[in-house]
């Protein structure tokens, strides 16, 4: 646990940039401390590891002040990710890894040991070990960045816009493999970010600062896009609050998943048409997961890729209400392709289910009697 009380940061006695900020990053949790440009949040991160002396108030990790620590001591205890991964550039890669643990006392053999499994942990192969941070990818450097932080194994781990450096698509990839990561480790983790979206997806709960470094409303994602506190969170959570909101609710076992008729690469027009008395056909590969929608109608001869229609999203069966509905309303056909775990066809969901599902005229607690599956 990391405890905030009462901490305030003036810098040259007058510009306030923490105000009286108190608030608690709960163990095994991920805290993310999100506002606008300015609001105090990186002070407010690097006061934790005394990298910027508070004005007052105290700080505790654990039931421990960390003014009362020792701080090189302290800073071991902490891991540290920052932007654009900050590695030592004349350093190799497993080098860069290897230091934190090096800097524990660790042997400099199982130092490497631990170096590379961490290295594969964040999805780099050996081959990385010994080049330098100059021949990675912005992306591959942020992954080295989080292995070095993991390396001392420390409970507590400060992250200061640590995907923010990177394409979308990278950043989301990296977003993904560190929850997946998070739920393996459970370390107590404050992030900062400036984008909300960010925050939402990956807290357990948001913290947001207001400028003059005041804390507007700290609380679970769902709470902040349902119940936010004032003006300025509902502003700051931004706009689509209640289609954003569905990507935290699931189905629950509310939505029955329906057989959907299927073809193959290859099948004839005739057996096309056969299949289906819908205008849109699912097509899968042998392996049965979904490739696409063709219409059997206007096919010319036998099914090929160039017949796909490739627009819909695939939603997982424990996909939340959000997949769902994107699934559903980016297919052709306006049914929603489910599928299992190893991305296999479950079935479809329609649209107008969905939407009686959110209406609420569907009874949340009632049972799905009589199909297959139920999502
Ligand atoms: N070393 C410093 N000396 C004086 N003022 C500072 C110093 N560091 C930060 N500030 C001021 O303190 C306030 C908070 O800055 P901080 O960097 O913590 O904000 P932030 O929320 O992290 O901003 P951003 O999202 O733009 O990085 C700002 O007004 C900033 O100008």
């Amino acid at each position: 646990m990391i405890t905030f009380e009462n901490v305030t940061k003036r810098y040259h006695g007058d510009v306030v940039a923490v105000n009286e900020l108190s608030f608690t990053a709960p163990t095994g949790k991920l805290t993310v401390l999100v506002g606008p440009s300015g609001c105090g949040k990186t002070t407010s991160l690097r006061m934790i590891n005394r990298l910027v002396a508070p004005s007052s108030g105290t700080i505790r990790l654990g039931d421990e002040p960390t003014s009362r620590m020792d701080e090189a001591l302290l800073r071991r205890r902490i891991g540290y990710v920052i932007q654009h991964a900050g590695l030592f550039p004349h350093r190799t890669i497993i080098d860069n890894v290897a230091t934190t643990a090096r800097l524990n006392g660790t042997p400099k053999k199982q130092a490497r040991a631990i170096a590379l499994e961490l290295l594969e942990r964040v999805g780099l192969s050996e081959s990385f070990a010994d080049r330098y941070p100059w021949q990675l990818s912005g992306g591959q450097q942020q992954r080295v960045g989080v292995a070095r932080a993991l390396a001392s194994n420390p409970k507590f781990m400060l992250m200061d816009e640590p995907f923010s450096a990177v394409d979308p698509i990278v950043r989301t990839q990296l977003q993904d493999e560190f929850l997946r990561l998070q739920r393996e480790m459970g370390k107590t983790i404050i992030m900062v970010t400036h984008d909300i979206d960010e925050a939402l997806k990956l807290g357990d709960q948001v913290a947001v600062l207001r400028v003059g470094g005041e804390l507007a409303q700290i609380a679970t994602p769902q709470e902040l896009l349902t119940k936010p506190a004032d003006a300025f969170v509902a502003n700051f959570v931004g706009r689509d609050r209640g289609y954003r909101f569905l990507g935290f609710v699931g189905a629950n076992g509310r939505l029955a998943v329906k057989t959907e008729p299927t073809g193959r690469l290859g099948d004839a027009p005739e057996v096309a048409r056969g299949a289906t008395k819908d205008r849109w056909l699912l097509v899968t590969n042998e392996r049965g997961e979904p490739l696409g929608w063709t219409e059997p109608a206007s096919l010319q001869g036998p099914i090929r890729m160039g017949d796909l229609n490739l627009s819909g999203t695939l939603a997982s069966a424990d996909g939340s209400l959000r997949q769902l509905l994107d699934a559903a309303l980016s297919s052709p056909s306006r049914r929603g392709v489910v599928v299992d775990d190893k991305g296999q066809l479950m079935g479809s969901i329609g649209v107008a289910d969905l939407v009686a599902l959110l209406d609420g005229s569907e009874d949340p607690a009632a049972p799905v009697k009589g199909v297959d599956h139920a999502v």
